[in-house]
């Protein structure tokens, strides 16, 4: 349900329905989501008008409810009714594992099922992009226009590399481009809300300013989190990666990409002329998504192999070689004169989970680790292509994070070496020399 709660939260934007389409990437590859989201599409033509007559500010429908909203409206409790029947029916399938025949309501939804036969594995499927909303035809109760609800599993094959996260999200902004290409791209981790339904706003406001640098590629929102313990033992919230650091780097070129809440202009992943014409920032989409031939192109640049001899991952789209594919990507963008700003706001932009275990806050800090080191010490290293293409400050801040992994060794040294030292009965430290004598400082008023 995180998911669902993910992509209503962005649907029920304070934006023109019908120039917002939210794209969502299953690398999972599972029936059961496709259903849950089957489920929101018929919620969200309740949740939208219901968010827009009550002017609701919070819009992700769990963390609504979970608030107890002091102004209760008189459809709330129907509302409420509605969304937990949701919930409950998405759950129960999830953990049945399957989708009951009496669930799948009409012909659309049972071809969409029918894709997942028997050979369909998490690991070898092919393409499937499914329309669940067209803000052409689908209207909510009130006959307002929807936005567009694109479900999007790309293809899979056993041994080809699929390049993780960076994959996705690369598969996803072709998709959209054969489908909507709209010029502005908000990218939104699964684990994320919405928070403020003026969010598009505020980033439209830096990108389409005229007096703005025409370099400003992406405006950045930090991490913000909700659910984490009182006194954040693991340093989940990771203030100084988040809301910091990102504010000295506004004053260089722009804080670095934090692989979440982050508005790009579409033009800054074409990097170079790409091999399908229709995949260039500037084309018009003509078509409605839900054309065959537009379905097709989906399902083409969805193909594991579609990016063989071509630049995604290299000069295009987000950059492969490194776990952490927002920083490496956000640091070739700024090495390309793409610039970036830092958006604030007091009402965070974004909520999302941060690890409140130690087993999750060390897998992510391992793999948080290898990928930064994987930028530091190979080819485009900060300290060497980045201080030439960046200059100094900004080569120094990104240098920062990619050697960052290294201090655990000299942390870890000292984590043990004062208490064996201390047993030993040996001294670590070089003696200091006191002297008998007595200072005095006399201040006067
Ligand atoms: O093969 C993969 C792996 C991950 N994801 C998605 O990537 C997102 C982030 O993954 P998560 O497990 O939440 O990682 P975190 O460590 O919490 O993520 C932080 O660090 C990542 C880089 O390591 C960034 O991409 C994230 O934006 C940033 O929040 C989620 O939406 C996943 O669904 C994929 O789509 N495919
Ligand atoms: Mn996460």
């Amino acid at each position: 349900m995180g998911v669902v709660n993910t992509a209503l939260s962005m649907m029920a934007y304070d934006y023109p329905t019908e120039k917002l389409s939210v794209y969502v990437s299953d690398d999972g590859g599972s029936k059961l989501t496709l259903f849950a989201f089957m489920e929101a599409a018929r919620f969200a033509t309740h949740w939208l008008p219901f968010c827009r007559k009550n002017k609701v500010v919070e819009r992700c429908p769990e963390a609504y409810f979970e608030s107890n909203p002091s102004s209760w409206f008189p459809e709330t409790d129907q509302i409420k009714l509605m969304y937990e029947t949701m919930k409950i029916k998405v759950e129960s399938v999830v953990e049945k594992g399957t989708i009951p025949h009496d669930h799948i309501t009409n012909e659309q939804e049972k071809q969409a099922v029918s894709r997942w036969t028997d050979e369909f594995t998490q690991a070898n499927h092919p393409a499937v992009v499914q329309v669940l909303l067209e803000g052409s035809k689908d209207r909510d109760i009130t006959g307002h226009t929807m936005p567009n609800l694109v479900y999007v599993s790309r293809e899979k094959r056993p041994g080809s590399p699929h390049h993780f996260k960076a994959g996705a999200l690369n598969v996803l902004i072709r998709v959209s481009a054969t489908m909507t290409n709209a010029p502005v791209v908000l990218t939104l981790d699964s684990d994320m809300h919405s928070n403020d339904p003026q969010t598009p706003l505020r980033a439209l406001c830096y990108l389409l300013d005229p007096d703005m640098d025409p370099n400003l590629g992406f405006v950045q929102f930090p991490q913000a989190f909700h659910g984490i313990n009182k006194n954040d033992i693991y340093a989940g919230e990771c203030i100084h990666v988040y809301q910091i650091h990102p504010i000295g780097m506004d004053g260089l070129a722009g804080p670095f990409h934090v692989g979440t809440g982050c508005f790009f202009r579409r033009e800054v992943f074409s990097g170079v002329p790409s091999r399908t014409p229709g995949l260039s920032s500037d084309h018009l989409v003509s078509k409605s998504i839900g054309n065959k031939e537009v379905l097709a192109s989906a399902h083409h640049v969805a193909a594991w192999n579609y990016e063989n001899q071509t630049n995604w991952g290299t000069k295009i789209g987000y950059r492969y070689g490194s776990l952490c594919e927002d920083y490496f990507t956000g640091y070739r963008l700024h090495c390309e004169g793409w610039k970036s700003i830092f958006c604030n706001p007091k009402r965070p932009a974004f909520l999302g989970r941060a690890p409140i275990n130690l087993n999750v806050c060390l897998s992510q800090s391992k793999r948080w680790g290898v990928g930064l080191l994987e930028v530091g010490f190979f080819k485009h290293s900060p300290i060497v292509f980045g201080l030439m293409e960046i200059g100094p400050l900004m080569g120094l801040c990104y240098a920062n994070y990619a050697f960052r992994p290294l201090w655990s060794i000299p942390i870890t040294i000292y984590a043990f070496l004062p208490q064996l030292a201390l047993l030993k009965g040996v001294s670590i430290f070089p003696k200091v020399c006191v002297h008998s004598s007595i200072s005095i400082i006399d201040f006067r008023l």
